[in-house]
């Protein structure tokens, strides 16, 4: 019998480290976000802008060429890079998030093959995981650290069983997946699933008004960003799934589930972030 994950605890759960008064925007790390292919730069645009609310100094979007007149719209404050891209020069503080609107053509296999040689800590999403479910294992030729972060769908994929299967015990997947591509886990959905090194617990928080398109781009922005702002990779998982959470309950109390876009739960990041420091502060 697999043992019970623990709800995690949001009332209790630290919050960003406090800013240096010296700080300057190298402090806090350079997250490359990957993906954005033919008439998906919207999962780009949001999860760049995700990782920049949980105060990733630099972002850098790297799509299709198609993506970056949207994304310079969107959000100026990122700068960008056209497929096909290659990742020899990045910075020592790089993180990657890899796969919001990827595809799964020829130049996205590319990209994850020279992607699974690199040593940066990577969140990996969306259509880097069916890739990912297509090699298998061998796809990841270096031990850097790796956050997956799978919806039912994909996590079937990358077993190879039925979306059925998973749901029908998802404690059982989600250690399965760990089993066979090791790194750190989020099986998302209602009561994601959390299972990293001392992690080990479900999110309670969120609504079915998150079942939106988009919003799984939201969480793997914020979870590379917080990976940037050097928090470990449990506390990026923990922390980062019951923000995604927080926030779309923030979003839903004031739009309705029905109503409920990505971009509202991005908007809220910072309420919910607001509301973990004021605790901290005793108001
Ligand atoms: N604005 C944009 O540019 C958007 C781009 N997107 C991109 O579109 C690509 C395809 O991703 P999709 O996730 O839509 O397609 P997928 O085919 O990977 O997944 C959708 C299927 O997964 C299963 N599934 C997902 N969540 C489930 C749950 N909680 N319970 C049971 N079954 C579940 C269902 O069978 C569902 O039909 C990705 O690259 C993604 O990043 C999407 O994120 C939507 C928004
Ligand atoms: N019924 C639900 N209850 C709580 N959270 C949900 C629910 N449905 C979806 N979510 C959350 O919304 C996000 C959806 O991610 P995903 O399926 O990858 O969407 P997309 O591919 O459109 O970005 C996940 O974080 C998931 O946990």
């Amino acid at each position: 019998m697999t043992e019970p994950f623990a709800a995690l605890n949001w009332q209790a759960m630290p919050g960003l480290p406090v800013r240096s008064p010296q700080a300057h925007k190298g402090s806090f790390g350079h997250v490359f976000v990957v993906g954005g292919g033919p008439g998906m730069g919207g999962a780009l645009a949001l999860a760049s802008a995700a990782a920049y609310r949980v105060g990733s100094g630099l972002v850098t979007a790297v799509g299709h060429p198609s993506a970056i007149p949207y994304l310079a719209a969107h959000l100026p404050e990122a700068t960008w890079r056209d497929w096909p891209a290659a990742f020899g020069d990045l910075p020592d503080h790089a993180v990657l998030a890899v796969g919001p609107g990827l595809g799964q053509g020829l130049a996205a296999h590319d990209l994850l093959l020279e992607i699974g040689t690199l040593s940066c800590p990577q969140v990996w999403d969306a259509d880097a995981l069916n890739i990912l479910a297509r090699f298998g294992p061998k796809l990841l030729t270096t031990d850097a650290l790796r956050l997956f972060t799978p919806h039912p769908g994909e996590a079937a994929r990358l077993l190879g069983i039925t979306v059925a299967a998973v749901q029908a015990d998802r404690i059982a997947a989600i250690v399965r997946l760990r089993a066979r591509y090791g790194g750190y886990w989020v099986l998302k959905g209602h009561h994601s699933l959390l299972l990293g090194c001392a992690v080990r617990n479900l999110c309670t928080l969120g609504n079915p008004g998150m079942a939106t398109g988009g919003s799984g781009d939201v969480l793997t922005g914020l979870l590379a960003g917080l990976l940037a702002v050097g928090l470990d990779a449990d506390r990026s998982l923990s922390l980062g799934v019951c923000l995604h959470a927080r926030a779309g309950d923030i979003a839903a109390a004031e739009m309705g589930e029905a109503s409920l876009l990505a971009g509202d739960i991005l908007a809220a990041v910072p309420r919910a972030l607001q509301e973990l420091t004021q605790r901290h502060d005793g108001n």
